[in-house]
């Protein structure tokens, strides 16, 4: 099934000076249901744009976007929120986990939004999804007790406590050191995989990028596909250099 379709997408903004820049010009993108698509692309291309225009926080400025089929510049925002609320999940390079309540707390946050359910039902969502990433004997620890690796696992888990289609995923291994990271992103794949989820992860790091089927490029507001698959390893051995995993994508990529 189709989960998102952009055609000749553009987002343009006005500076305060008057006048407009468009970060985005006529991307083109289909995202199936069970995608793994990575995205790099210099600072500045636009990257964090269309992630936030995919995921609903933002709508394009031209162009033809549809989500689930609903065209996303007819929708009303609160239509537009509901619907992030219950098809999207983020994942960000800075955790953003909300810093005095526990990891249970956390992850209970967007559960809120679903009308109907009540706490007990809630907290045992949010219980069962932190089991599931392993965090089941911290459920009461605050993110200043928590590591970075699992102050992302508690992020990750809010981000599919609501078991959302679409996971989108702005650099998420940015703030992890190599072994970590690795150990993330498996842990994001396994979840989509259970969900059927597709999953779209912003990176510079090109052994992630490398663990996608599909690869593109934001260059002149645009998205390109580099689409030679990868020939290296899914999972870069603990130590080695991201740049090792393989020198051909390593020049397309950063091209
Ligand atoms: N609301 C806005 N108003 C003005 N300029 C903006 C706005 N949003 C983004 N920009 C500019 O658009 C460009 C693209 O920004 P964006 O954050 O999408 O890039 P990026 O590829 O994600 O960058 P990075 O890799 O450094 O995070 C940047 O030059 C940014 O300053």
């Amino acid at each position: 099934m189709t989960l998102v379709e952009a055609h000749g997408v553009g987002r343009r903004v006005e500076l305060p000076d008057g006048s407009r820049l468009d970060i985005l010009q006529g991307v083109d993108l289909v995202v199936e249901e069970g995608d793994r698509i990575s995205i790099v692309g210099r600072s500045g291309s636009g990257k964090s744009t269309l992630l936030n225009l995919l995921g609903l926080l933002d709508a394009p400025t031209d162009g033809e976007l549809e989500f689930q089929g609903r065209d996303v510049r007819r929708l009303s925002s609160g239509a537009r929120d509901r619907l992030r609320g219950s098809e999207v999940g983020f994942v960000f390079q800075q955790f953003n986990l909300l810093p005095g309540r526990t990891a249970l707390q956390n992850v209970q946050t967007p559960l809120l939004y679903d009308r109907g359910s009540g706490f007990w039902q809630r907290e045992r969502l949010a219980r069962e999804m932190l089991e599931r990433v392993g965090l089941g004997a911290r459920l009461e620890a605050k993110p200043d007790r928590l590591s970075g690796g699992e102050q992302q696992r508690v992020a990750i888990a809010r981000a599919l406590v609501r078991k959302p289609k679409l996971i989108l995923a702005d650099e998420p291994t940015g703030a992890l050191d190599l072994e970590t990271g690795a150990e993330v992103m498996s842990l994001i794949e396994s979840v989509a995989d259970e969900s059927g989820a597709a999953l779209v992860t912003i990176t510079h790091d090109l052994a992630i990028a490398a663990r996608s089927n599909r690869h593109l490029r934001l260059v002149g507001g645009r998205l390109e596909p580099l689409d030679a698959a990868p020939s290296a390893p899914a999972v870069p051995a603990p130590g080695t250099l991201a740049s090792s995993v393989d020198p051909a994508l390593d020049e397309r990529l950063t091209a």
